[in-house]
């Protein structure tokens, strides 16, 4: 398994948020996190990446335990976070956002997904190249912001809210492209989506959260039958 969640418990000073939060990711797959608003999700996502401490279970990435190292162990060893809200440096190029991250990467001995290929991957970012990041529209914002997520050796990725401000149709070929390169490099993913259905069209696993406990944890096979829309 990429990511192996073994019952956390999370949440800000004495207030517990999060419990008994256990999934795997395998390789390659990719789970979507549901809950309406305020139900953890982020919440889940900051303890994963170590931005705030679990109090209780284990979190393991490649077989390996991870819930004491600090963020930036964790992100050498391959998680990597996609914010919400545009995840770029506005006052630089797009490729010198792509140059500082890759340059981040390496020094951190990593390998692996270059710029030229996340060029190819968004060939809009190739011609607006030399343009500042902050100028673009929202959806090549996003673009750049995939393309720095899969920058070096991602093994799983976090993506909190990642259509917001995007239209529709880019929606669903942004998600194309990140689904085929999940797929082809094995990289690992969850997604925070409320573009419900544009995102069961990508992912291989639903976990849904009520007030930071979850409540639906099955296979997209099984969601699609299923009346999910009773959880929100
Ligand atoms: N920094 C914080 N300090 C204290 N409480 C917080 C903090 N961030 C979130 N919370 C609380 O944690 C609970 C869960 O919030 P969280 O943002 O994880 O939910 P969410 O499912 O991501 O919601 P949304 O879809 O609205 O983003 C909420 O009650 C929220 O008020």
């Amino acid at each position: 398994m990429t990511l192996r969640v073994d019952t956390i418990q999370a949440g800000y000073g004495d207030r517990s948020i999060v419990g008994g939060i256990s999934f795997e990711i395998a390789p390659g797959q990719i789970m979507a996190l549901f809950g309406h608003n305020g139900a953890g999700k982020s919440t889940t996502l900051r303890a994963l990446l170590g931005l705030i401490p679990i109090s209780e279970g284990s979190i393991w990435l490649d077989g390996q335990r991870i819930d004491g190292l600090s963020v930036s162990d964790r992100i050498e060893r391959g998680l990597r976070l996609l914010p919400e809200g545009r995840g770029v440096f506005p006052d630089l190029t797009i490729e010198e956002n792509l140059a500082v991250v890759a340059a981040a990467n390496r020094n951190a001995g990593a390998s692996g997904i270059t710029p030229a290929e996340i060029y190819d991957l968004f060939p809009i970012l190739v011609e607006k190249r030399r343009a500042l990041a902050g100028g673009m529209s929202g959806g090549q914002q996003q673009m750049l912001a995939f393309g720095l997520a899969l920058l070096g050796s991602p093994r799983c990725v976090l993506l909190e809210e990642p259509s917001v401000g995007l239209q529709p149709d880019l929606v669903e070929q942004l998600f194309a492209h990140f689904r085929q390169i999940c797929t082809e490099r094995q990289i690992s993913a969850i997604l925070i989506e409320h573009k419900i259905t544009s995102a069961l069209k990508i992912v291989d696993d639903v976990l849904i959260l009520n007030n930071g406990r979850p409540v639906f944890h099955e296979s997209c096979d099984v969601t699609r039958n299923t009346d999910i829309w009773k959880y929100f």
